[in-house]
């Protein structure tokens, strides 16, 4: 497993905003500012410039498919080359990068916005970075084995301003190691099934304590579960120790009102193209919406949150997480993909995010929590429902 894959730019974009970018480009190398962009950087083979301490802190960096040619991937951070080192299907003999050092304590801001700025200087979108590199991944608060979920103030202004955010390093390695492994052995052990629903091909288990089989093949997935669970009172300790935020009251409203389930749901798309096009987690013109037990059915959904457990992801694997922009349909072509990288999370807004399973061409595992909304389920159900939702797993 190599935790620093998760720390590859990985998304991409197709947006109108590519077209103004190769506009600025062009008249950027007109006017020279090109060259200076991209050229001020040391240069070297890939394989030299990973022994090399002269690339350490933070740097920006182009990697070209030999001297002088097309770069192929643009990156911000040391971690990031060794990453996509590690995960090219490229011949890496030869591979070449340039890189620019922005000095030890530069911010991920500071990266991503030469990362974006490399990109537009180049006039083209690198075909690893799949894209233009958007930055809508962010960096989790640290690293747990489990549990918690810990939001930063930009986490829940990305949720309110774009319906969803993308965070990287909730979880250690090792405990996404054994989470790798578990849900691996849910698919092995024929417990995940196809729900035969058109639009969708994956095989699902429900994660609950009659669904799910006890054992200690299973309990890698504890420590993913109980992160998924804790995102309601995540957020809500976010909000409260960022009381300044600029949160709309939409959000604020449903980060007090939404509650973790009592189920989850693992998934895997097989190899064989397995998609789900593209919908609403909660859409109340799906006739199916409002049925079903208080609490599971979709229309209760406020927060989608999703676990990834592809430590192996490269490019090639395809099966990306599209979503469309707030109030854009399925025509847009204004879209973020989103790689599934092992131990990424995403948080959504399941009543607005517009979103699909792009098609497979490996194995895709992920777990996924709906936060419901409280003050649409009576208080008949039990409150202990939602707070020990899975003793198959405890
Ligand atoms: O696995 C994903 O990336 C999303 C799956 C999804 O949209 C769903 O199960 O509703
Ligand atoms: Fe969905």
């Amino acid at each position: 497993m190599a935790s620093t894959r998760a720390c590859v730019a990985s998304t991409s974009r197709a947006t109108p905003e590519r077209a103004r970018l190769s506009r600025k480009a062009k008249a950027r190398s007109v006017s020279g500012q090109r060259e200076r962009i991209v050229a001020r950087a040391s240069r070297t083979t890939l394989r030299d410039a990973l022994r090399s301490n002269e690339s350490r802190g933070s740097i920006v960096f182009v990697v070209d498919e030999g001297e002088n040619t097309r770069a192929v991937f643009v990156g911000g951070g040391r971690d990031a080359l060794e990453a996509y080192a590690e995960s090219t299907e490229r011949d890496v003999e030869t591979l070449w990068v340039r890189w620019e050092t922005l000095g030890r304590r530069a911010r991920a801001s500071a990266l991503n916005a030469k990362v974006k700025e490399i990109i537009a200087a180049l006039g083209y979108a690198p075909e690893d970075n799949a894209g233009a590199v958007a930055s809508a991944t962010q960096k989790a608060a640290e690293p747990t084995g489990g549990g918690q979920a810990t939001f930063a103030r930009s986490h829940l202004e990305a949720l309110d301003r774009d319906g969803i955010v993308v965070i990287d390093g909730m979880l250690d390695a090792e405990t996404l190691n054994d989470a790798v492994e578990s849900v691996r052995a849910l698919h092995a052990r024929g417990l995940m099934r196809n729900l035969e629903q058109s639009g969708r091909d994956d095989d699902v288990a429900v994660l609950s304590g009659s669904a799910l089989p006890s054992g200690r093949e299973f309990l890698g997935l504890r420590p993913v579960v109980r992160l998924l669970l804790d995102v309601p009172n995540g957020l809500r300790r976010a909000l409260d120790d960022n009381t300044n935020a600029e949160i709309s009251e939409d959000t604020r409203s449903k980060i007090r009102r939404c509650a973790p389930p009592d189920r989850l749901m693992a998934a895997r798309y097989g190899p064989e193209n397995c998609r789900y096009v593209a919908h609403l987690d909660n859409d109340p013109r799906d006739p199916g919406n409002d049925v079903g037990t208080p609490g599971l059915r979709p229309a209760d959904r406020v927060f989608t949150c999703i676990a990834y457990l592809n430590p192996n992801w490269i490019p090639a694997h395809e099966g990306r997480f599209r979503y469309f922009p707030l109030g854009a349909d399925v025509s847009s072509s204004d879209f973020t993909d989103i790689d599934p990288l092992c131990g990424r999370v995403v948080v959504f807004d399941s009543s607005k995010l517009l979103h699909e399973v792009r098609p497979s061409a490996a194995d895709r595992f992920a777990v996924t929590a709906w936060t419901y909304d409280r003050s649409r389920v009576s208080r008949s159900v039990p409150s202990s429902r939602a707070i020990h939702p899975l003793p198959g797993l405890s």
